[in-house]
């Protein structure tokens, strides 16, 4: 399992000539089987140290860190077969694709990085589909789901390598009361099962069930438990 360290994080924006300091010597560690909540108002920079700690972006101050590997030393090839082996991600829009069934959808990842057997995919998006309660999707189409049930299939999607690392950004959204439930809980259970868990949101029920929550402001985490 996976320690994910983010030592000196900074990222500005510029817009208009002027300067927007986002992240300001930001440092964090998350350590495998703990399940982080990340609070704070809109546009304060949550999905913004998601995506660097996620690997997607790579224009910023600091060191990110995957155990001793330190990303900034890796090629873009090297960086993202880290990013498809070790981290899933479950993005604020649900981006399917809309001509491919909701299990070709799950599968994508698995096309890029090393050969998977197919059985073992196919029994693997099984088990998963279960697990989340899209069984019965799994031959429609995006165009024929409902909002939440996009959002399941993202997260389907973001486990089908089995990542050590899941970063999470509002995964219970658009998720009625009782399917945020079934989310964290899964959440819950990866995390008891030794991998790293990060969930940006706005929900206070969902944040208190997470082990740590830290709070984003002035560009700093500050630790609310
Ligand atoms: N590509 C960009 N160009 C310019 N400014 C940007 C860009 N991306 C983000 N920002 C700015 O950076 C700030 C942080 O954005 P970010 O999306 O990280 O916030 P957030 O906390 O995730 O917000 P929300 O909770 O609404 O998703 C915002 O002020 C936003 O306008």
């Amino acid at each position: 399992m996976v320690k994910l360290t983010g030592v000196k994080l900074s990222k500005s924006f510029s817009q208009h000539g002027q300067e927007q300091r986002v992240l300001w010597d930001l440092s964090l560690a998350l350590t495998p089987g703990t399940m982080t909540a990340l609070i704070g108002p809109s546009g304060i920079g949550k999905s913004t140290l998601l995506n660097i700690l996620g690997l997607l972006d790579r224009d910023y101050q600091g060191t990110v860190s995957l155990d001793q590997t330190v990303t900034n030393d890796l090629n873009d090839r090297e960086l993202a077969h880290l990013r498809n082996s070790q981290i899933g991600f479950v993005l604020q829009e649900a981006l399917l694709i809309e001509r491919l069934t909701v299990r070709k959808n799950i599968l994508l990842p698995t096309i890029y990085g090393d050969k998977q057997d197919k059985a073992v995919l196919a029994h693997r998006v099984q088990q998963l589909a279960t697990q989340i309660g899209i069984e019965t999707l799994l031959d429609k189409y995006p165009r024929q789901l409902s909002g939440g049930q996009k959002q399941r299939v993202v997260l389907a999607r973001a486990l089908i390598n089995d990542p050590d690392i899941i970063l999470a950004d509002e995964p219970t959204g658009s998720l009625d009361e009782q399917n945020a439930a079934s989310v964290v809980a899964l959440l819950a259970q990866l995390a008891a099962q030794g991998k790293t868990v990060l969930t940006v949101t706005h929900d206070h029920l969902v944040a208190e069930q997470h082990q740590y929550i830290f709070r984003m402001a002035s560009g700093q985490l500050v630790k609310e438990r």
